[in-house]
């Protein structure tokens, strides 16, 4: 969908992949390159990224209680979050000039709900519609990987931290290769927009890939 803001803006750029990919650990390296390069950029995520989108964030990733979520409902929690944090955060940010680097954004929902959960694509597609009125992201970097190695690296960081696993990494593999094939389809459907890193080999060699076809991007919009 053709981006329909003609007002100067920054650029929009997310971080997309399953589970223990590497986004967190590869935001950081993204929103540094930029501020070196000059750039005012504002590091979030989703879902989350206000007060309230993060009290939603809460209530999607809380294992406890013993009536499951809808996917339906679901569904809306994300596109809730995603509209507030659309409205306070993102918008005004790229409206004064300013880069947005986050943590997911609607290709997750394509994955995770519509991959996962089995949610169609043209019911996320009218929500997308309703709730981004042809906002989306400039670039997005994908983290692709081998899902059964991600989730030893999740299990590496979970018992570093001492963290329990949320209600989304609680899922079955079927659901996680679900995840990641709903990601493929989406970099494939968005050539110019989804770039894949493949994110199973050592950091320095994912981290220079990344920067390589960030680099490239820079250029092109310079
Ligand atoms: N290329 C890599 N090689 C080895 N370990 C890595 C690599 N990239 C990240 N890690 C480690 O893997 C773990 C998961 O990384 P990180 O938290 O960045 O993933 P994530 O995709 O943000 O996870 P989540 O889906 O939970 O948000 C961390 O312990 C991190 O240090
Ligand atoms: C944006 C978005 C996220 N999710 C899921 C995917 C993850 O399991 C959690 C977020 O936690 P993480 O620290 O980023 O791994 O939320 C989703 O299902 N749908 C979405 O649109």
């Amino acid at each position: 969908m053709p981006n329909e803001r003609t007002i100067p803006r920054g650029r929009f750029i997310t971080l997309e992949g399953g589970e223990g990919v590497g986004k967190s650990t590869n935001l950081a390296l993204v929103v540094d390159h930029l501020r070196a390069h000059g750039h005012e950029v504002v590091a979030t995520r989703e879902p989350g990224g206000t007060p309230r989108a993060e009290a939603i964030r809460r209530l999607l990733l809380d294992p406890a209680g013993e009536e499951p979520l809808d996917p339906d409902a679901e569904l809306l929690l994300v596109f809730a979050a995603r509209a507030q944090h659309l409205a306070r955060v993102i918008r005004p940010a790229l409206e004064r000039g300013a880069w947005v680097v986050c943590d997911r954004f609607t290709d997750a929902t394509y994955a995770y709900q519509g991959g996962g959960r089995g949610i169609e694509a043209d019911r996320i597609a009218r929500l997308e519609t309703f709730v981004q009125q042809g906002l989306e992201p400039d670039l997005t970097l994908l983290l692709d990987m081998p899902m059964a190695e991600a989730q030893r690296r999740l299990d590496g960081r979970l018992q570093g931290q001492g963290g329990e696993r949320d209600r989304f990494e609680r899922e079955r593999d079927t659901f996680f290769e679900a995840v990641r094939q709903g990601y493929l389809a989406r970099a494939e459907a968005a050539p110019d927009r989804m770039v894949v890193i493949a994110a199973g080999a050592g950091l320095a060699e994912v981290q220079a890939e990344l920067l390589a076809r960030l680099n490239e991007r820079l250029e092109a919009w310079s």
